[in-house]
């Protein structure tokens, strides 16, 4: 297990550039399963989740060349599905919730996909009925085997059809959607997810030669076609990425520019911040963030105090809602951070309480913070990371925190964050990763 040391209460200075969005790499990669074209995709960050997801494709038979550094090309011209009874695919597949993915894909070209309860982070139960539902609908017969914790699909031709999915999943669209290019006939799909990267996935597809309209609502017509050619894509910065260093630099009291942040894909993330009294200042499609002594909580118009809750896309994205609960240990004022999805993901203020921060945990989904104005700086501690967001949350803790802190399982981190300790000591932290 590597552990991260943090010299905490340090201000930072400096550029951070955005890695390219994992949770969109996820989606892009696995869509280069649907041709037996080349798939050209830039901008891939190089973590962990990533990195797994394209050796699961190579014991596919994917073809793949890192061309440089995020740029990747990957040939699906011949696969090996025998693949996918083997131990070490089970091993593979599990360790990130991204694999399932593959499902939508292979099962739209070769009629037949299986996959292992998917891993990812422990944040609550992550349900997959929304996926097979929905490629039922299409036509696919559906296993479940409990013993093995396997499921499996096939199909002869999928054929379009009409669904109103029970939730708006965003993995759950991404494998509907793919699965229905190649179905026959139209599919319509209500209730679909929409963030940024699931535009960004049908863009691709389409530009593969899919027909897809409704791009960006939650309303999707897809007619189906014979078959899809390759591509080149471009992925998006990390708007979670960008999210985390807004709460980094508010927290630490830093100046930091965040250049290339894909402002027009970030929603409501921004007047989110604002509404913690971050100050922001967009200059072109740079977010610049002033050294703040202090930051102050808005209240609702009627005087009563703030929440900050998840919804899905077009709301706040569940994966900051970590971020918002930490900066708001420090800000003037109080917030509810009500995280609606997840059931298991505000645990981790225990330790933010163990540092001397106000927080209230009223329930799993809710926690009340009554900011600290900076009068008082958080203690460095010994502590865990238990997921991928609380573990960044906890490390803005400790960089923020007078003395030293240490952070194990800092694999957590290292799914979603690009050598994240090489690029926060260049801005002036002082963190030593020890493996
Ligand atoms: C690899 C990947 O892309 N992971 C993201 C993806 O996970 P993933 O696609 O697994 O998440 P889903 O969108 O399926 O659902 C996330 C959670 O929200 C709940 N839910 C979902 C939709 C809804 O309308 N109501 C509702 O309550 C689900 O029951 C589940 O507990 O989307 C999540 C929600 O943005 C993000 O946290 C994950 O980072
Ligand atoms: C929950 C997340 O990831 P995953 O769905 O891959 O577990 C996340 O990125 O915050």
């Amino acid at each position: 297990m590597a552990t991260f040391q943090i010299e905490g209460g340090r201000k930072l200075n400096g550029t951070l550039e955005p890695q390219g969005a994992k949770n969109e790499a996820l989606q892009v990669i696995c869509a280069s399963l649907l041709t037996s074209e080349k798939v050209t995709i830039s901008n891939i960050p190089e973590i962990r989740d990533v990195l797994k997801l394209i050796e699961v494709l190579s014991g596919l038979g994917v073809k793949t060349e890192r061309l440089s550094k995020g740029e990747y090309t990957f040939l699906a011209d011949e696969l090996n599905l025998d693949y996918l009874q083997t131990e070490q695919f089970a091993r593979q597949a599990i360790s990130l919730r991204g694999s399932i993915m593959i499902v939508g894909p292979l099962l739209a070209r070769f009629g037949k996909a299986c996959i292992p309860q998917p891993g990812g982070d422990k944040i609550g139960r992550r349900r997959l009925d929304t996926h097979f539902v929905g490629l039922q609908n299409l036509g696919a017969s559906f296993t479940y085997d409990a013993e093995k914790h396997f499921f499996n699909v096939t199909a002869n031709r999928l054929t379009g059809n009409y669904m109103l999915l029970d939730e708006a999943s965003v993995t759950g669209t991404a494998n509907i959607l793919m699965a229905a290019v190649l179905a026959k006939g139209r599919t319509t799909i209500y209730n679909a997810a929409c963030e940024p990267y699931l535009q960004q996935l049908s863009r691709m597809l389409v530009m593969m030669g899919a027909n897809i309209s409704g791009i960006g609502s939650n309303l999707l017509y897809i007619d189906g076609v014979e078959q899809l050619r390759g591509c080149n894509h471009r992925i998006l910065p990390d708007m979670i990425e960008v999210g985390s260093f807004i709460g980094l630099a508010a927290m630490t009291g830093s100046e930091i520019t965040i250049p290339n942040a894909g402002i027009d894909h970030l929603g409501i993330i921004p007047a989110s911040f604002k509404r913690l009294g971050i100050k922001l200042e967009l200059q072109g499609d740079d977010i610049f963030i002033p050294a703040q002594d202090e930051y102050e909580i808005e209240t609702f118009i009627d005087g009563s105090i703030m929440t900050i809750a998840d919804a899905p896309w077009p709301g706040l994205t569940p994966d900051l809602l970590s971020i918002f609960l930490v900066v708001a240990t420090q800000a003037k004022g109080s917030v509810l951070i009500h995280q609606k999805m997840f059931e298991s993901r505000l645990f981790f203020v225990d330790k933010l309480i163990d540092m001397g921060a106000q927080i209230i945990l009223c329930d799993p989904h809710r926690a009340t913070v009554i900011g600290l104005n900076k009068k008082f700086q958080l203690r460095g501690t010994t502590m865990s990371s238990p997921d991928i967001r609380a573990g960044v949350a906890l490390l803005i803790a400790a960089l923020s925190a007078q003395g030293k802190s240490k952070i194990f399982n800092i694999e957590q981190i290292d799914r979603g964050y690009e050598k994240i300790d090489e690029r926060l000591n260049q801005v002036g932290a002082a963190i030593t990763r020890i493996d």
